[in-house]
């Protein structure tokens, strides 16, 4: 008989999967409606956007289509093109209204998806430039998350949300940036990040930030391994010191499989794979900047069955146009995954979320763990023609 937990979850089960997000950045994920509205509200004023530049006109004001142009705008096989989409979103969040709108109902939109638990990040020194000041930025983030969490908890969903504040990898404000988390560390944030265009600007250009949260015992991830392969993970963890690696998807340039099946490891995968550095990868969004070409050729069912810490992330819902479940779903498909492959993405990756062990572990054992044990007896409860009692046929 067919192990029943091997069978194929439905797209009602993957959305009721409780589910772990550690890579989503909070200005990729805005509603486009939500968009449409905060650029009305500011266009008397017309903010300048990121750097102070003026904020470029909506190229749509239909929510739609909005969503539509980003998904395409985004889907360009570079980084470089990919990132200049986030000038509209970006652009719509410098004000404490907008901020705390965009967290709140980002944190109802994940639980809304079944997500339990989420780290969203996001650069404050992008959002200065309504005369906000960095603190400003942080508290008005953390209210929306707050008010989020408890709408969500009013519509009898539970989700938990952590800011990671994020330094862009081009500015100079990292160890700015990285003090930052220090000091709202226990009040809504949970450690710190890097992001931005990767190609000539190595992680090792931010050794004092790193250097620096080590030295306070805090938390950090980079993105590296993206759009650059192997350096930029070398030097991701030993000279920086992530603990967790932004996509670090480019890991399978150290990996060779032979012709007879067997796989070798070069020492910085073995190196990844022994130490359980967590992998935050983001396969929709790997295929819009080429890093992969499709779900099935994604690196992540290799990595999955070599047993590398792999986690599933949604990078920019709005840009890929995705969701959790929708990236579980492209999985299931792509690779057969079942129930047991998600709770093991799920559980790998609150093993590696920034809050306390204690916490990691009793949401792992209190709410994964009897989540999924619930949508894998779903079975049990199935009626069929042997449990139905009577001897009508099934037709
Ligand atoms: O996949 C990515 N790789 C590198 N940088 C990114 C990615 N997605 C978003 N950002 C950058 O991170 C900033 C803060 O959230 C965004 O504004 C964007 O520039
Ligand atoms: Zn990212």
């Amino acid at each position: 008989m067919k192990n029943q937990h091997q069978i194929t979850p439905s797209w009602d089960q993957i959305r009721r999967a409780p589910k772990v997000l550690l890579h989503d950045h909070l200005d990729g994920g805005l509603r486009p409606g939500t968009i449409v509205e905060l650029a009305h509200e500011t266009a008397p004023r017309r903010l300048g956007g990121a750097g102070g530049t003026p904020v470029p006109p909506l190229p749509e004001t239909d929510p739609d289509k909005l969503g539509v142009w980003f998904r395409e705008a985004a889907d360009s096989g570079s980084l470089e093109r990919y990132l200049e989409t986030f000038s509209h979103t970006v652009g719509v969040m410098q004000t404490r209204e907008a901020l705390v709108r965009v967290a709140a109902e980002c944190a109802e939109d994940l639980a809304e998806d079944g997500v339990v638990y989420a780290e969203v990040r996001y650069a404050p020194e992008q959002h200065l430039a309504g005369g906000l000041s960095l603190e400003e930025v942080v508290e008005a983030v953390n209210e929306g998350f707050r008010e989020g969490e408890l709408r969500a908890r009013r519509g009898g969903r539970r989700i938990r949300v952590g800011a990671l504040l994020t330094a862009m990898r081009h500015a100079a404000r990292a160890l700015e940036i990285a003090e930052l988390a220090n000091r709202y560390r226990d009040l809504g944030v949970v450690g710190f990040d890097i992001a931005g265009a990767e190609a000539g600007y190595p992680p090792t250009r931010h050794l004092d930030a790193f250097e620096y949260l080590k030295r306070e015992n805090n938390h950090f991830t980079i993105h590296a391994g993206e759009a650059f392969g192997l350096p930029s993970i070398w030097q991701a963890l030993q000279w920086c010191g992530a603990d967790r690696l932004g996509h670090g998807v480019r890991i399978i340039d150290d990996i060779q499989v032979l012709d007879d099946g067997t796989v070798e490891l070069g020492r910085l995968a073995s190196y990844v794979r022994d130490k359980r550095i967590p992998l935050e990868l983001c396969p929709s969004s790997n295929l819009q900047t080429g890093a992969a070409d499709s779900y099935a050729d994604h690196p992540i069912g290799l990595l999955r069955r070599l047993h590398f810490r792999a986690t599933v992330n949604t990078d920019n819902r709005l840009m890929s146009g995705t969701s959790m479940s929708r990236e579980f779903d492209h999985l299931v498909e792509a690779f057969g995954y079942t129930l047991d492959d998600l709770q093991w993405f799920s559980v790998n990756a609150m093993k590696s979320a920034f809050i306390p062990f204690d916490e990691r572990l009793a949401m792992i054992n209190d709410v994964i763990k009897p989540g999924y044990a619930e949508l894998k007896s779903e079975w049990l409860f199935q009626q069929t023609a042997s449990t139905r009692g009577s001897l009508a046929s099934d037709g």
